[in-house]
């Protein structure tokens, strides 16, 4: 409800209520909307897939205007929805989301009669790097019903969707989970109302817009969307910094610091070398290795074993992340192997995984999962902050989410 308030306060005409809101809440949710919002239109995005008609007299008879249904259900779904919302005075908007071939669907949506076909890339597929504008495009050219637009959208991406001839922005998170709704809210409506003063942004390679998410986010962050995984144990910061970047590994024997400073001059600036050693007790790496990988662009070195030259490496500034310390080093023999798959504080690491370390450790997250993971990172981070601010407000953490109501029965 204060999120409500406050995005229609920045400007939303429109107030939807969210599949998984519905699925908690019932068909409540919807009614204390409409007593709350009685001016606005309330969208009930049921995501029906059967039994339409049935579905779409629930939303109607507790106050939605809206009500969506799957654009990939059967037709005699879609059609039987349609007469209950024509029965009941509200009107059907069509979702495509994960519609095989949504601009076809989007044709034979119209020829059915809804009133709008919503583009719309679900959240998990915006994880994988889907978004709905380029398929807006194409379907924008096939059809004359009123297009709605979805998925991941914030200011620009809402510009750009008016541009390729969106009548509606439904904007989630970058509203929802912000920490001034009020505000993201505003800024959409100002794209909406002059999408042609927005400018659009180039976001670099992939690999570049995942190492720019990932020093935005925490490793707690990268963790939770790992479900708990990817972090490192026994594994410190020694040389305190953010370092974010691609592996290089190392794996090295007792006694042996060879391959470690070798690895220096294979990595790219912008790796992390990572380097599992056989011994805690006889330091591999110290403080002209740190310099070597200075001049070389390194982002940072995490090393199971032992590392030495504190009072160097500390004076360098290299981000430095470790199991232990100890004065005394090995001899260059030549062991090991550099860019092999090793294991390093208990966790498997390939050559090309990203690294992130920062204050709470160090996790590794697996290189064909790298932006997936850098996306839903950057969800639970917009998450907390959207915590973090609801918590100044007053109250407390279990208040805030009824831990009590969802805990595991
Ligand atoms: O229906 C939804 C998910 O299935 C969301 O409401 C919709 O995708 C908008 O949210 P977001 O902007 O976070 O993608």
């Amino acid at each position: 409800m204060e999120i409500a308030k406050e995005a229609v306060a920045g400007g939303a005409d429109w107030i939807e209520i969210g599949t998984p809101l519905i699925k908690s809440e019932g068909m409540d949710a919807i009614r204390t909307m409409r007593k709350a919002f009685p001016d606005r239109t309330i969208l009930a995005d049921m995501k029906t897939v059967d039994t339409g008609a049935m579905e779409v007299e629930m939303a109607s008879k507790a106050g939605a205007d809206v009500v969506i249904v799957l654009g990939s259900a059967d037709d005699s779904t879609v059609l039987d929805a349609l007469r209950s919302a024509h029965k009941y005075g509200v009107r059907l908007m069509a979702d495509l989301i994960s519609a095989p071939d949504p601009v076809k669907r989007a044709v034979d949506l119209e020829a059915l009669g809804v009133d709008y076909v919503n583009v719309h890339v679900g959240i998990d597929q915006q994880m994988m790097g889907k978004d709905p504008i380029s398929i807006l495009m194409e379907i924008s050219e096939k059809v004359s019903v009123q297009l709605a637009v979805a998925g991941g959208l914030d200011a620009e991406s809402a510009a750009q969707a008016v541009r390729a001839g969106a009548r509606i922005v439904i904007v989630g998170g970058n509203i929802t989970r912000s920490d001034n709704v009020t505000e993201a809210a505003r800024k959409v409506r100002q794209s909406v109302d002059s999408p042609e003063s927005v400018d659009v942004r180039d976001r670099g390679t992939v690999d570049q817009e995942i190492r720019v998410i990932f020093r935005e986010v925490s490793t707690s962050n990268i963790s939770d969307a790992m479900h708990r995984k990817g972090a490192m144990k026994g594994i410190h910061p020694l040389v305190r910094g953010k370092m974010v970047g691609t592996a290089v590994t190392v794996q090295a024997f007792a006694g042996d610091w060879a391959k470690t400073v070798e690895a220096i001059d294979i990595a790219k600036p912008g790796d992390v070398i990572v380097i599992y050693n056989e011994s805690k007790d006889i330091a591999c790496w110290g403080g002209l290795a740190t310099l070597s990988s200075l001049n070389k662009g390194v982002a940072g070195v995490v090393i199971e074993g032992a590392v030495r030259d504190i009072d160097e490496v500390e004076n360098l500034g290299l981000p430095i992340y470790t199991s232990n310390t100890v004065p005394n080093a090995g001899d260059p023999k030549g062991f090991g192997e550099i860019n092999a798959e090793i294991t390093c504080g208990g966790q498997a690491v390939k050559p090309g995984d990203y690294i992130i370390g920062d204050e709470s450790g160090v996790v590794v997250v697996p290189k064909e999962r790298g932006y997936e993971l850098a996306r839903r990172a950057k969800e639970v981070n917009k998450t907390e902050k959207r915590l973090f601010d609801e918590i100044r407000r007053g109250g407390t953490l279990s208040e805030i989410l009824e831990l009590k109501k969802w805990e595991k029965h």
